[in-house]
């Protein structure tokens, strides 16, 4: 599959990203999320308290990945949606604390801790159908989390994508946070220019 070319807008992006996961067999999948698993338990950060999601459908990653970070102590933060307005955060407490929640997500149970959560985390571990040297993500369309992460300032913003998705350059809106870094299987930790 070629990519968009040049000059291609937002949904052309998601149209061909999307259907490339969906190409992707189970086992590779399987693969990529426990590497991503690996990498995210390696990362040497000191953040207490990390962002995360849990993936739906052909996203990449894991409940593994979540619980690795638990195992090294971390605090999980999964976000729940709450409409066109920014997440709401709450706490991981292992695959059982989950619920059924809109688009197939599984969200947090527990109690919410305000949209605030995520400026006060030491990392996220950001959705992204694509993400590009510059830090410029692809999401799905809804703008939740530029919404959420628009003003947050000094918390690394780690988009998590499979190796082809980080990509040399997407369709930007001066509206789209801009990510820190990408976490891919193949590559581990990449940092991204923000220019
Ligand atoms: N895992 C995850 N959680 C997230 C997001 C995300 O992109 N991924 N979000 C990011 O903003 C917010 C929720 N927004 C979402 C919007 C649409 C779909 C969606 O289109 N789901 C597909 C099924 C999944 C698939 O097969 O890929 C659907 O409803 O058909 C998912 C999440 C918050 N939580
Ligand atoms: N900070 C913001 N405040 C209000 N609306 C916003 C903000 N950022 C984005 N939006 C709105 O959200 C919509 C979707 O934006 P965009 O296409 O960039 O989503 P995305 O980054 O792919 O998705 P997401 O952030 O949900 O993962 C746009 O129509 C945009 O106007």
């Amino acid at each position: 599959m070629t990519l968009p070319e040049f000059g291609s807008g937002k949904q052309e992006w998601r149209k061909h990203l999307v259907s490339r996961r969906k190409a992707v067999p189970a086992e590779v999948r399987e693969a990529e999320a426990q590497a991503l698993a690996r990498s995210a338990a390696a990362l040497a950060w000191r953040a207490a308290t990390v962002c995360a999601y849990v993936p739906v459908g052909s996203e990449p990653g894991s409940l593994a990945l979540l619980d690795e970070l638990r195992s090294a102590g971390r605090r999980v933060l999964l976000p729940v949606v709450t409409g066109a307005a920014p997440l709401d955060w709450g706490v991981y407490f292992g695959e059982d604390s989950l619920v059924p929640g809109p688009h197939g997500l599984r969200e947090p149970s527990g109690l919410r801790l305000g949209p605030n959560a995520v400026a006060n985390a030491d990392a996220a571990l950001v959705p992204a159908l694509a993400v590009d040297q510059r830090g410029v993500r692809l999401g799905r369309g809804a703008g939740h989390y530029d919404r959420s992460l628009a003003g947050v300032s000094g918390v690394p913003l780690i988009a998590v994508v499979r190796d082809e998705e980080l990509v040399d350059l997407l369709p930007g809106e001066p509206h789209d946070v801009r990510m820190t870094a990408a976490l891919t299987p193949g590559g581990g930790l990449v940092t991204l220019s923000g220019m």
